[in-house]
């Protein structure tokens, strides 16, 4: 199941994820007792971040545990870090406690080994329920990769990937940092949302082909239990807005 939703700038879109993000897990909070949420790297989620970091739409961090759905190897000080990123504009913000906030941790010896704890440190967090995150906010590159699933990797483009949650994982040579860690199809669709979140020309294409559901893609290959919903700007979409009263419904 996927919904489109189509916003005249990244601040609108943006609006609406956080909203979004704030009402499933107001809803999930009924019959939980912690929410579990990956967050996405790169730029596109920054102002999403800023928003829910703000306040509004108010959310109780402290049953709320953060994963990173994917990671550079740096230093988690390095620019080049998600986990620098989300720090930046959420988590410096927010009243989470740190036993709730679950980085992927770079200053193991290799990336191998920093996939290796990320996916007992999920399993152990998360031991005991029946799906993974509750839900994974994901970007998507203008290749068409998710997360650090890149179009190259045949277990980034496969509907039946092996049984790891996390894998260390090459970008291709035109990435700055090649070494990465990411959650893997199988940790992503096992989770009870996703949402998608584009802007800008250059993400048209490979979202049209995510889409479709060109294989080649690792984005076609998302399919969370639940929702998949993505949030876009007119560029990303190649489509006009479309109202907010028409299109979206936070419910
Ligand atoms: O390398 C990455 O890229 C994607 C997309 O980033 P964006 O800057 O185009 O929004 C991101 O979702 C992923 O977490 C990141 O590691």
């Amino acid at each position: 199941m996927s919904d489109v939703h189509v916003f005249p700038t990244l601040d609108a879109l943006s609006r609406a994820a956080a909203q979004h993000i704030a009402a499933h897990v107001q809803t999930v909070l009924l019959d939980q007792d912690v929410y579990a949420l990956a967050l996405a790297g790169g730029s596109t989620p920054e102002r999403t971040y800023e928003l829910l970091a703000s306040g509004f739409p108010r959310i109780p961090w402290e049953r709320v545990h953060l994963f990173w759905g994917d990671e550079r190897f740096v230093p988690s000080s390095s620019p080049q870090s998600n986990e620098r990123m989300a720090r930046r504009r959420l988590l410096s913000s927010i009243d989470v406690p740190s036993s709730n906030v679950h980085p992927i941790p770079t200053d193991a010896g290799s990336p191998a080994a920093a996939a290796r704890r990320y996916e007992q440190e999920i399993n152990s967090v998360l031991s005991g329920r029946d799906h993974t995150f509750d839900l994974a906010v994901l970007g998507i590159g203008s290749d068409g990769h998710t997360a650090s699933l890149f179009p190259d990797d045949p277990m980034a483009v496969t509907d039946h990937p092996d049984d790891r949650l996390v894998r260390a994982v090459q970008a291709p040579d035109t990435y700055d940092v090649r070494d990465r860690i990411t959650c893997t199809l199988k940790a992503f669709n096992s989770s009870s949302e996703a949402v998608f979140l584009a802007s800008g020309e250059g993400k048209q294409s490979a979202v049209q082909r995510a889409q479709a559901g060109d294989p080649a893609l690792p984005a076609s290959h998302i399919s969370p239990r639940g929702r998949l919903t993505w949030f876009l700007d007119p560029d990303a979409a190649a489509k006009p807005p479309t109202t907010r009263s028409e299109t979206y419904n936070s419910s």
